[in-house]
């Protein structure tokens, strides 16, 4: 893989919480571009710290990289804001799809345009490409975050994520506690964005069945550690990952659990 292929990469991070936790050991990953790559792992495996620390927001949680590079579009981001990566591209959708709850859904999207100072006709047009993309939110734009239900405001979380214009999307459990339709529809639109507009997205999930089937490659974490990567249609065919991830077998947890193994030439 030459660099220019390459646009996120991590090489072997460290982290710890409160100087004191280790959360992340000898951490390597690569998202190129265009690619779509799911981080799955149990709860607590470190997928949030990998994200937070990949839009350095760790600090924010008295977290810190200890040692190990963490590169975008080639260039290292440890003396990059959160915002200065987002007006580079790179841009993180929190878990649990936050969204300002007392504003309307298009002051949500609005509030991601910020960072660009777009003129009224670029947000104009930015605005009714978000909707183009989740014409719901067209019906709902004057109604309040708040009230939407849990699907509406995980694709305004996406959909202000957008309104930056975003070459590198991380999501962190987009799926969490919605229907499974809605799951669907949701990384239906991230496939098509993935598609059509080469939007490259690094997605953490604990549900490993959907993001496997929408990802061109996975990582999985276990204990701060990348114990498998590979090919998505290569883990899903995994015994372990089908056992362990795949909630095949409810014993699983009495199984041995997946070793390392490297699948990048897949
Ligand atoms: N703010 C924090 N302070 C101290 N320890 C933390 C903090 N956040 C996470 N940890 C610890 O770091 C480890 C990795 O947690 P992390 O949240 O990254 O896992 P995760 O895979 O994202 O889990 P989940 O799916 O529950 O979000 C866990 O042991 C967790 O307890």
């Amino acid at each position: 893989m030459t660099a220019t292929e390459t646009l996120l990469e991590l090489r072997d991070v460290e982290a710890s919480y409160n100087q004191a936790i280790v959360a992340l050991r000898d951490v390597s990953l690569k998202v190129r571009r265009g690619e779509i790559v799911a981080l799955l792992g149990a709860n607590g495996s470190g997928k949030t710290t990998i994200l937070n620390a990949t839009s350095r927001l760790l600090a924010a949680e008295r977290g810190q990289i200890t040692s190990g590079k963490i590169l975008f579009d080639g260039r290292s981001t440890s003396k990059s804001s959160t915002a200065e990566l987002a007006q580079k591209g790179l841009v993180q959708v929190l878990e649990g799809r936050r969204v300002f709850r007392s504003l309307t859904v298009e002051e949500n999207l609005a509030s991601g345009a910020l960072a660009r100072r777009s003129n009224r006709r670029e947000l104009r047009d930015d605005l009714d490409y978000v909707y183009g993309v989740f014409p719901q939110l067209k019906h709902r734009r004057r109604s309040l975050a708040g009230l939407l239900s849990g699907g509406e405001q995980q694709m305004t979380a996406i959909g202000r994520a957008m309104m930056t214009h975003p070459r590198l999307l991380i999501l962190d459990e987009p799926s969490m506690g919605l229907a499974p339709l809605v799951v669907e529809e949701i990384y239906q639109v991230l496939g098509a964005l993935n598609r059509m507009k080469g939007l490259s997205l690094l997605v953490a999930e604990q549900n490993a069945y959907v993001a496997l089937r929408h990802a061109h490659r996975g990582y999985v974490v276990e204990n701060g550690v990348v114990v498998l990567e590979g090919a998505a249609a290569t883990l899903q065919e995994r015994e372990d990952v089908k056992d362990f991830y795949l909630g095949r077998n409810t014993r699983a947890h009495r199984r041995e659990s997946p070793t390392r193994t490297n699948y990048a030439a897949v």
